[in-house]
C-alpha cells in the first residue's frame, strides 16, 4: 500500500504528520494527520485518540486550532485526525456545506451517488485503525472525541462499537440527527427516505437502548456543550442525549459552559480536561 507523508513538524517534543493513502473503503485518495508524542520516538508504543471533526473542516482544523499538542505531548498519547469525507473530482458533491465533501457525517451511505465512496463509518471503525496499527509504534488501545457532526461520528462509533474504545468524547455533538434539519438532510441523502435505517447513526437512540449486559460495556462519555452556540437549540440537542443517558443508566457526563459558542475557541478552551479524561482511560495518566 502507497502511503505518503506530506508533512512533518515538530511540536512539543513530538512531531505532527500528514500522510495520503489509497483508501479500500472509501475508493479514492484520503488524508489524516497524527501526532505522536516524544514516547512514541522513545521505543514506547502509545495509545491512540481518534479526533473527528464537523462540518466543513479537514485533517487540519484541530492539528491547527485545538491547542492539543502540549498535554498529548505530557501524557504519551498519539491523536489521529482524519479527513471529513471521501474527497475528489469524481466524488460526488453539493453545493451546500453541509452535504458532500467536508460532510460525511461518519455513515456509510447506501444511495446513489453517494455509496460509491461516502463508506466513513467502515473507514473510522476498521481501516484507519489498521493503517495506523501497523505503521506507527501505538497500541490497539484507542479512545475517539469530535466536535459537532464529529461529535455525532465519535459517539455512535463508541456506542456501536463498545469493546473497541476505552472512552468517547464530544464538543457541542449533533446528539439527535433524526431530529434535526443538518441530520435529515444529511441522513435523507445518504441513507434514504426510510427513516428505519437511521436510528443506528442516531447516539441518543443508540444511548438510549446502550445495556451493559451480557459481557457488553460502557464506555464513559464526556460531553461538553457551549451555551452561546447558535447552533444549539436547532441542531445539537444535548438534552435529547441526556435524557437517553437517564433512561439507560449511562455514564455520560454533560457539562454547560456560560458564555462559549461553536467555534474552535471552546474546544482549544476544554481539550485540556478531555485530553486527561482519556488519559485516565488509556491508563497514561
Ligand atoms: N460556520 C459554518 C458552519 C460550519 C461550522 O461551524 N463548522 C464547524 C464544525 S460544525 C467548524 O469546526 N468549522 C471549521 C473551523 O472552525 O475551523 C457555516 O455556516 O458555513
Amino acid at each position: 500500500m502507497t502511503v505518503e507523508n506530506l508533512s512533518s513538524n515538530k511540536t512539543f517534543g513530538g512531531w505532527n504528520k500528514q500522510y495520503s493513502h489509497q483508501s479500500k473503503t472509501l475508493n479514492c485518495a484520503m488524508r489524516f494527520a497524527i501526532y505522536l508524542p516524544p514516547q512514541a520516538s522513545n521505543g514506547q508504543k502509545v495509545p491512540v485518540l481518534y479526533w473527528l471533526s464537523g462540518l466543513t473542516c479537514s485533517d487540519e482544523n484541530f492539528m491547527h486550532k485545538a491547542g492539543a499538542h502540549r498535554i498529548a505531548s505530557e501524557l504519551g498519547i498519539a491523536i489521529v485526525a482524519p479527513d471529513t469525507s471521501p474527497r475528489g473530482s469524481d466524488v460526488a458533491d453539493d453545493e451546500g456545506y453541509d452535504l458532500g465533501q467536508g460532510a460525511g457525517f461518519y455513515v456509510n451511505a447506501t444511495q446513489a451517488p453517494w455509496n460509491k465512496h461516502y463508506q466513513m463509518y467502515d473507514y473510522i471503525v476498521d481501516e484507519l485503525p489498521a493503517l495506523v496499527e501497523s505503521m506507527f509504534p501505538v497500541t490497539d488501545k484507542r479512545s475517539i472525541a469530535g466536535h459537532s457532526m464529529g461529535g455525532h461520528g465519535a459517539l455512535v462509533i463508541a456506542l456501536r462499537n463498545s469493546d473497541a474504545y476505552q472512552s468517547v468524547s464530544a464538543f457541542s455533538p449533533i446528539s439527535n440527527p433524526i431530529n434535526c434539519p443538518w441530520g435529515k438532510k444529511a441522513f435523507t441523502a445518504y441513507l434514504g427516505r426510510d427513516m428505519t435505517t437511521w436510528s443506528d447513526y442516531d447516539a441518543s437512540t443508540l444511548m438510549r437502548n446502550a445495556s451493559a449486559e451480557n459481557g457488553k460495556s460502557f464506555v464513559p462519555a464526556l460531553v461538553s456543550q457551549g451555551e452561546a452556540d447558535d447552533f444549539l437549540a436547532e441542531q445539537l440537542k444535548p438534552e435529547v442525549l441526556e435524557a437517553a443517558a437517564k433512561n439507560s443508566g449511562y455514564p455520560l457526563a454533560l457539562e454547560s459552559h456560560e458564555g462559549y459558542d461553536h467555534s474552535y475557541f471552546f474546544i482549544a478552551s476544554f481539550i485540556e480536561q478531555h485530553l486527561r479524561f482519556h488519559g485516565s482511560h488509556l491508563s497514561v495518566s
